[in-house]
């Protein structure tokens, strides 16, 4: 059967790795990067993530005019955050901004579409590795062409666990955080890491590098992509608070078994960022 979507799937892709050539001479070019800020100090934006979404977004309007768009820095622009039964294209163009800054070598170009509220393709392109992880819902999930599949650990004494200190630094968030990774840690488990973006975080988890990813945090953009090449990677999603996964909670559990999910959720000391479908505009 025809696939609807394979259309728009075939441009998020080639978007992808045009924006991964911009990310890259970017780095390239010697003049300095300016940097500002959002929601923290530590929230950074740099022209490359504005001019990468631009470039996206406005590839895809010629190809889709009639499909939605939630966007990372056009929602820091003000626009609204609304996921609705449109098609809608759920764009983040530099995941890892913190390490692009600073020449960290993780980046990606993460976009995922959901139809109907339901994920329906997901990409990201690690553009530093020139790795394209691809997902399509109920085709399976891929690196660059190659299928993936998560770990068959089920011991989470036996597991990498990959996990993120956010860009949040109050005293009462950074303590909740040294908390969870306190009793992760003495489980104990073989390591923790992470990678700097929560998009190749959860592509690890899906090619079977690391058995789990948590954080608390994040935004729709930077999971939208991954949940679906998780998923199809044959892994599992939860919210932190054990519940189903829901992308706009600000919280993901993306792992290899739901027996490694529901045992590091149990260590996780949960709390409740504001909600990205509750959030005033400019966050
Ligand atoms: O670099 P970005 O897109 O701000 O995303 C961060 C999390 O908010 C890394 O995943
Ligand atoms: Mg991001
Ligand atoms: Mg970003």
């Amino acid at each position: 059967m025809a696939d609807l979507w394979q259309n728009a799937m075939d441009h998020a892709v080639s978007a992808a790795r045009h924006a991964g050539e911009v990310v890259r001479e970017a780095l390239r070019d010697d003049r300095k990067q300016t940097v500002m800020t959002k929601s923290s100090s530590v929230d950074l934006v740099t022209q490359t993530d504005q001019k990468v979404e631009k470039l996206i977004i406005q590839s895809v309007k010629e190809k889709f005019p009639t499909h939605s768009f939630i966007g990372e820095e056009s929602v820091s622009a003000g626009e609204p955050l609304l996921l609705t039964d449109a098609p809608t294209w759920i764009i983040d163009p530099i995941d890892g901004t913190t390490n692009f800054v600073h020449t960290f070598p993780f980046i990606a170009v993460s976009i995922g579409f959901s139809v109907n509220k339901q994920m329906e393709f997901g990409v990201v392109y690690s553009c530093l590795e020139d790795k394209m992880y691809t997902a399509r819902r109920g085709r399976g999930a891929f690196c660059n062409g190659e299928p993936l599949q998560v770990s068959h650990q089920e011991d989470i004494n036996q597991s990498i666990i990959a996990a993120e200190f956010g860009s949040t630094r109050d005293a009462e968030t950074v303590d909740k955080i040294f908390i969870s990774l306190r009793r992760v840690l003495s489980l104990p488990v073989h390591g923790i890491r992470g990678a700097g973006t929560a998009a190749i975080n959860m592509c690890l988890v899906a090619s079977g590098c690391v058995e789990a990813y948590y954080e608390i945090g994040i935004h729709v953009w930077d999971v939208a992509a991954g949940s679906l090449i998780v998923s199809e990677a044959g892994g599992v999603l939860l919210d932190t608070d054990g519940g189903p996964a829901d992308l706009m909670s600000r919280r993901i559990v993306a792992a290899n078994r739901r027996i490694i999910a529901e045992r590091l959720v149990k260590e996780i000391e949960t709390f409740s960022p504001i909600r990205d479908d509750a959030a005033p505009a400019n966050q």
